[in-house]
């Protein structure tokens, strides 16, 4: 069935409460000479479970958004809420995988996994389960023992995401976090990653700037334009959801839909 693009564009989502909410999320620069809207005017929701996948030209603010989003930066006007409660600053709700990996170097990737668990007081033989299973999500079982510089750098940002996933946040910010991977090992972690999200669930806000990437992982796209930083498009994905990756990149739709995504970020 072709896909009616028309249609798809900013569609609601189905479940009907969001438990992310950012409403009117500006973002200004100012120095002597000029005024910088890096973010105008966002609202946005997430929903449980939702995959969102942003796209956008270089410097339309989508890592300015995660950082308002993570709380680490300060939106100039509008607010976010987190199953209606006010979110301000960085906490436990908000988990961020980054770019690069930022594993604890003097610690083992057990440990590391550990960490966030047991500043939360969780007793050592729940620490264990918990600690092995999140390893075996992320196919890391074999390498407990072993330090961030033995892991290859797939790995390290597997165990990153396992290190992010034990800490239960209600969601998981990822910026770019397969760029500097090569392709093949790009490839292998969207696998896992969709694996993960398909057993855990989790609410993901995704960056990326590789349109097949966003189709093959997200539920919704979101599409984002510079100056000032705002939303063109916000649609589900309708590549179906329990096809694997290799499937859904031979679905008929796979090839109308990245032209359309690519469209709309070159758009001006
Ligand atoms: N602290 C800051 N002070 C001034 N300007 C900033 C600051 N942080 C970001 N900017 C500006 O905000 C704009 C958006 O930057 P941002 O990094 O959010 O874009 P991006 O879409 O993530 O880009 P890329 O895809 O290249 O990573 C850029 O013009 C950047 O120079």
């Amino acid at each position: 069935m072709p896909v009616n693009i028309s249609r798809i564009q900013h569609v609601e989502s189905s479940a009907c409460f969001p438990f992310i909410e950012m409403k009117n999320i500006s973002l200004h620069f100012s120095d002597h000479y000029e005024k910088l809207c890096v973010l105008e005017d966002i609202t946005l929701q997430l929903y449980k479970g939702d995959f969102v996948c942003v796209l956008g030209p270089s410097g339309c603010g989508k890592s300015s958004l995660l950082h308002v989003l993570a709380g680490f930066q300060k939106p100039t006007s509008g607010d976010i809420t987190i199953n209606g409660t006010r979110h301000t600053r960085p906490n436990s709700d908000v988990g961020v995988v980054f770019q690069h990996h930022n594993l604890f170097p003097w610690l083992s990737i057990q440990k590391n996994i550990e960490f966030g668990l047991k500043m939360k007081g969780i007793p050592r033989s729940e620490r264990k389960n918990l600690v092995s299973s999140y390893l075996k999500i992320v196919g890391l079982e074999d390498s407990a023992a072993k330090w961030p510089y033995q892991l290859s750098g797939g790995m390290k940002q597997r165990a990153a995401i396992a290190r992010t996933l034990a800490a239960d946040p209600k969601v998981i910010l990822m910026d770019e976090p397969f760029s500097a991977l090569d392709a093949l090992t790009r490839e292998s972690m969207q696998n896992h990653l969709h694996r993960i999200w398909i057993q855990t669930k989790k609410c993901i806000f995704f960056i990326t700037h590789d349109v097949e990437e966003a189709l093959l992982l997200g539920t919704r796209i979101v599409v984002m334009q510079p100056n000032p930083g705002r939303i063109v498009v916000d649609m589900p994905n309708p590549l179906p959801r329990h096809k694997s990756i290799e499937e859904n990149k031979h679905v008929k739709e796979f090839n109308d839909l990245r032209n359309y995504l690519i469209s709309m970020i070159r758009k001006q």
